[in-house]
């Protein structure tokens, strides 16, 4: 679904990280771990070409990421699910709005209304549906993102830090819904301080979990 060869990347000249390899299969499920500021928010933003590679190659649904066009880009996105570090949502719309907001502004409101019942129940935000973003607790609002992400349709789901800021519990809740995700076929690709979480995902499900740091990617050992 998304592959990276030998990539790297840097800001402002700076070699952030190099040689960089790795294949989300189809229905794979991948933790990204790593000090922060090793370069995994930039790792991600790479898999959904936000960003473009310095050098290497990455393949998004087997096109060449460096190639496309922006309308290329944003056709590939659409099967692309991203939960962001910060959710940012807009404050002045309700939250059920704010998880439409894919689907509305791409003209496809209509699924919007049929979808909505069934994912806010599935986040368990039924009764917050019509309050705004300010007044959500931050698991809610991390569950929010979540199903944002997901009323796309996507096939592949690609979540920042998703259990930041949150309590055990609500942590737990979040990582049920990923798994649940992986179980209906979803490729998954997590990045994550939380090494409680992916313990206890790895009881559950078949994950792998590579570790960034000083520029390499490497698969975690001893530290989980
Ligand atoms: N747009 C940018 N311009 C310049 N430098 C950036 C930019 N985005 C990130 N960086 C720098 O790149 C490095 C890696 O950032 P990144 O957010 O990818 O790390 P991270 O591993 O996700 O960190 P954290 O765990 O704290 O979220 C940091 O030193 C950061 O300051």
């Amino acid at each position: 679904m998304i592959e990276l060869e030998n990539v790297s990347y840097g800001y402002g000249g700076q070699t952030l990280f190099s040689h960089i390899s790795l294949t989300l299969a189809p229905g794979s499920f991948h933790f990204l771990t790593g000090p922060s500021g090793a370069g995994k928010t930039t790792l991600l933003r790479l898999c959904y070409a936000d960003l473009r590679a310095n050098k290497g190659k990455v393949r998004v649904f087997g096109q060449d990421a460096g190639a496309l066009n922006r309308d290329e880009v944003a056709m590939s996105r659409r099967r692309i699910g991203v939960v962001h570090q910060d959710c940012q949502f807009l404050d002045h719309l309700s939250i059920a709005e704010n998880i439409a907001l894919p689907l509305t502004v791409s003209g496809r409101g209509h699924e919007a209304a049929q979808n909505l019942p069934e994912l806010l129940n599935w986040v368990g935000l039924g009764p917050q549906a019509n309050q705004r973003p300010p007044e959500l607790s931050g698991g809610e609002r991390q569950r929010a993102a979540l199903a944002r992400a997901v009323i796309v349709s996507p096939d592949v789901i690609i979540a920042d830090e998703p259990t930041g800021n949150v309590d055990w519990e609500m942590s737990q809740r979040l990582l049920s819904l990923l798994i649940e995700l992986n179980k209906m076929g979803k490729t998954i690709l997590i990045a994550t301080h939380d090494l409680a979480m992916i313990r206890a995902a790895k009881s559950d499900i078949s994950a792998r979990v590579l570790r960034l740091k000083d520029g390499q990617l490497v698969q975690a050992g001893a530290e989980l």
